[in-house]
């Protein structure tokens, strides 16, 4: 199914709880209004049956941190049964060392784990807390059982820790990590105006020298036009998304709240439409199909020209 712009519906991305076991200086939220409602494991199962049936191939859940849902592993098992192309979390990674078999065994396909820095000093001061070691070991956990391709997202920022791209890039290439390098991204329930001013990195230089490095350069279209530089044997993705109309032009997903709304765009809350009041009101498939592609008829690229 498409949207009024053209761009196919292909991913959806659950956003499970605002709970965190970090608190990152920059942390987005996912772009996710604070509130404390979750929804069950059997109300996420009624929403993905409903997304595989307008065609969704794609799920991602993150958060908040996903993990620190105590019923994650039922979450994938039963996300596992509908045959999915891709299941996929975002995480932080800590607590991977106690579920990444578990999650590996019921289904879940890869992880994409924020991890910015390889020094624990700088580490603290990202994410305010001093669990350097679990993330990495929590990393390695998922390494090991296979879960694949392992993405390493890391937030670049001024005087933080752009001078460590290349160390990071080392790090990744040992165990086949993709690197992707985020451009900070400034929302309305994030990093204020001045936090963005000081900490913000203009990607362009970056990805010029990627570029020289690079002995080839492949460009994801059905993923916001994103880049990725092939250097040795390793791999970076470089996400852009700040006033970059090509990035929503190529935008193919949709979200859901921990709340249970449907939210159209990343970077707005003022068009959310409500699945879940639906859901608990014994809603027919039909109904609830209707509800989803409201929502996609109301997808509007957010940087647009
Ligand atoms: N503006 C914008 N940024 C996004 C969007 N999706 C992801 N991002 C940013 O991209 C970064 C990486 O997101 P991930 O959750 O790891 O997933 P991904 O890289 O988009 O997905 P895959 O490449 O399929 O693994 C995060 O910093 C997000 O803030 C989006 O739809 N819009
Ligand atoms: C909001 S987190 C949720 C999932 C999980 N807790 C984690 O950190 O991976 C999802 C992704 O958004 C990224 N992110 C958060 N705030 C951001 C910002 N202001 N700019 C760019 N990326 C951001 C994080 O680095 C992470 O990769
Ligand atoms: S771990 Fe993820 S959700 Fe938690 S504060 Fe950091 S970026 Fe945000
Ligand atoms: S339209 Fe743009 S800002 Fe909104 S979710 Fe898509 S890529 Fe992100």
């Amino acid at each position: 199914m498409k949207d009024n712009y053209d761009r196919p519906i292909i991913s959806l991305r659950i956003s499970l709880t605002n709970r965190c076991n970090l608190d990152c200086l920059y942390c987005h939220h996912d772009g996710m209004l604070p509130s404390n409602l979750e929804m069950t494991s059997d109300e996420i199962y009624r929403i993905l049956k409903i997304a595989k049936k307008i065609g969704i191939t794609k799920i991602r859940y993150s958060g908040g941190e996903p993990l620190i849902r105590k019923d994650i592993v039922d979450i994938i098992k039963k996300t596992g049964t509908l045959n999915f192309k891709d299941i996929s979390i975002t995480t932080n990674g800590i607590l991977l060392n106690q579920y990444a078999q578990d999650l590996k065994d019921a289904g879940l396909n890869r992880v994409n784990v924020s991890f910015d820095t390889l020094n624990p000093k700088t580490y603290k001061k990202i994410t305010t807390k001093n669990f350097l070691k679990e993330a990495k070991s929590g990393i390695l956990e998922g390494y090991k059982a296979g879960l694949d391709p392992i993405k390493i997202n890391m937030v670049v920022m001024k005087n933080i820790n752009n001078n460590e791209i290349m160390d990071m890039f080392n790090f990744c290439k040992e165990y086949n990590f993709v690197l992707q390098l985020i451009e900070l991204l400034k929302s309305e329930n994030c990093s204020d105006e001045s936090f963005n001013n000081e900490y913000h990195v203009d990607m362009e230089p970056i990805e010029k020298s990627l570029e020289k490095l690079a002995h080839k350069i492949k460009t994801r279209n059905f993923m916001q036009d994103r880049k990725k530089y092939f250097i040795d044997n390793g791999e970076i993705e470089v996400v852009r998304p700040m006033d970059n109309t090509k990035f929503c032009e190529n935008c193919t997903r949709l979200r859901i709240t921990p709340e249970g709304k449907i939210k159209p765009c990343l970077l707005r809350n003022d068009n959310l439409i409500d699945i879940i009041g639906p859901i608990r009101n014994n809603a027919t498939d039909e109904e609830l199909e209707k509800i989803f592609i409201d929502a996609i008829n109301n997808r509007e690229p957010f940087y647009d020209q």
